[in-house]
């Protein structure tokens, strides 16, 4: 069974239309990366699969049903943003956090929670640092205690919104890593919007690439090409590979794609 499904979905705010006509599907076990324009719609489309605004026209199914809020089929790490150094909150209780409300109820101390708990930052290799105050932690091991917290229901499709903002460059390689790991290990549906694609290069099963209200959808060879690029966003775009990295020039100005990489 297909994990995620759109068919002829089409999505926008108050009768602006944001994309359209995005007919696809994800299977178990596959890496699917979103990439695109600035406010082409892609943390919009992660929005419709997690049923928290609606298609404008259209389907999307998780799992063969519609997508509803605080669904046990999805899990969500959001943008990342720098947790205050001053929050009280240790990795474990951010973890936590994500179990109440699923099937343990709010909170209660229990021995099944506490090693459910210790399992997910095991999973993740946060497990050095579960009881150190979240707040405390480079972005990397944030973002390993954000994932964990992300997998708590065993989740068949795992949404990750730019997990790689503002992470250096070996962190943005574990966190990759980590991903790919899962899906395999688990047979878990990834879906990643990243504006860098080169961390994840090696993962990719297909790109689904927004701009100008249109999409492209395939392997990375087929859709990160210049004819490609210059087509959808009906300018000159050079797309370049270079020492197993992609490089894309001449994205118009205002639709910022970070595609020159940083050294390393
Ligand atoms: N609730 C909303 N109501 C109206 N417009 C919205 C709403 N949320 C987002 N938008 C607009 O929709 C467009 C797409 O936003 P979205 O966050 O999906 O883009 P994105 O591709 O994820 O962009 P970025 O790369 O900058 O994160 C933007 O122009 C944004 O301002």
């Amino acid at each position: 069974m297909n994990v995620l499904s759109f068919e002829k979905a089409s999505f926008g705010y108050g009768g602006r239309r944001l994309w359209g006509g995005l007919t696809m599907s994800l299977q178990a076990g596959e890496f699917l990366v979103i990439l695109g324009a600035n406010g082409s719609g892609k943390t919009s489309l992660l929005k419709a699969v997690l049923g928290l605004h609606p298609l404008m026209s259209g389907t999307v199914e998780v799992a063969g049903a519609p997508p509803h809020r605080g669904s046990t089929q999805i899990g969500y790490v959001p943008q990342h943003r720098r947790i205050d150094t001053l929050t009280p909150l240790r990795a474990r209780d951010v973890v936590g956090q994500g179990l109440d409300g699923h099937r343990w109820g709010i909170g209660r101390p229990d021995p099944r929670r506490r090693r459910r708990i210790d399992e997910l930052l095991e999973s993740v290799g946060a497990d050095a640092f579960a009881d150190r105050p979240i707040g405390q932690l480079s972005g990397g091991e944030q973002q390993r205690v954000r994932i964990a917290q992300a997998l708590v229901s065993d989740p068949k499709l795992l949404l990750c919104d730019e997990p790689l903002l503002s992470l250096d460059l070996n962190s943005q390689r574990t966190i990759s890593g980590l991903v790919d790991r899962r899906r395999r290990t688990h047979d878990t549906a990834i879906v990643f919007v990243t504006h860098d694609i080169n961390p994840v290069l090696p993962y990719i099963d297909r790109v689904l690439y927004l701009a100008n209200g249109r999409f492209r959808t395939g392997t990375v060879d087929e859709v990160m090409t210049s004819a490609t690029l210059s087509d959808l966003y009906q300018s000159p775009v050079d797309v370049v590979r270079s020492r197993g990295r992609v490089l894309v020039a001449g994205v118009p100005e205002g639709t910022h794609h970070t595609s020159v990489p940083r050294a390393g």
